[in-house]
């Protein structure tokens, strides 16, 4: 028997991991995937083209990047579910409006009609009927000293010239962001009761849980 039949975890469940950046979503998303045998959706950041130079001036990109990050989302949701599902993927759609997007705009790096015209896209694309929302989201959290730890270890430069100011806004951002999130069912783990990185055995208290949440949650759908 393997992992997934072993956790009754159903082969076309859709599960997304949202967190702050840093916190270890991709880590997780190739940790579960292999677990389950199943696709991933990865968010490239080695091919946007738009990343650095938004890091370096976010006034000037941010409107371009989001556009980019939704159009590049909406393709992978598309696939996703062409596939009938099987998926892991690397932060929610959700993130990218109610996190970033807003935090731009309200911190004055976006403006309003920018805002209002990424809004009016975002909601004529995902917030519809015909949208299907994944299974299950899997909220990573962490304190701040963890995750501020983790981007410097990973070392990305344009992640290490933004002030821990940044970070700190987004950390607390997430926090009321899942308090309030509905789209989809939530599973929330704190990265300190796992470590994929030095316990590869830790994935299976993991997908103990995300079996019986899904289980439970698919059957109230
Ligand atoms: N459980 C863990 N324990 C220790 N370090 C971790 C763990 N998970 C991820 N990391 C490290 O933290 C950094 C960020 O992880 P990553 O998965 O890239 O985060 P995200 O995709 O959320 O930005 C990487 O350097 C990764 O190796
Ligand atoms: N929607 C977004 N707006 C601005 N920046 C974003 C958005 N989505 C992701 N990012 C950034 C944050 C990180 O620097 C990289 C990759 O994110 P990660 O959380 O490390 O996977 O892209």
């Amino acid at each position: 028997m393997n992992l997934r039949e072993k956790y009754n975890i159903p082969h076309d469940s859709v599960i997304t991991i949202a967190g702050t950046v840093g916190v270890g979503k991709s880590t997780m998303t190739h940790a579960l995937a292999e677990a389950l045998n199943f696709r991933t959706s990865l968010e490239k950041v080695d091919t946007n083209p738009y990343l650095d130079k938004f890091y370096h001036d976010f006034k000037r990109w941010s409107f371009h990047l989001q556009v980019y990050f939704l159009a590049e989302r909406f393709k992978e949701q598309k696939r996703i579910f062409e596939y009938g599902g099987g998926f892991i993927q690397d932060r929610s759609i959700y993130e990218d409006t109610g996190i970033f997007a807003k935090m731009h705009y309200e911190k004055g790096t976006m403006t309003a009609t920018d805002y209002e015209t990424y809004r009016n896209l975002f909601d004529a694309m995902v917030m519809t009927p015909y949208f299907p929302h994944p299974h299950l989201l899997i909220y990573l959290e962490g304190s701040l000293d963890d995750v501020v730890g983790r981007i410097k270890e990973r070392g990305r430069p344009m992640e290490q010239q933004t002030p821990v100011s940044y970070w700190e806004e987004m950390h607390s951002r997430y926090e009321n962001w899942i308090n309030s999130f509905n789209a989809c069912p939530i599973l929330r783990i704190n990265i300190s009761d796992y470590d994929l990185v030095n316990d590869e055995s830790s994935i299976e208290s993991i997908l103990e849980k995300v079996g019986v949440f899904i289980n439970h949650s698919r059957h109230l759908q």
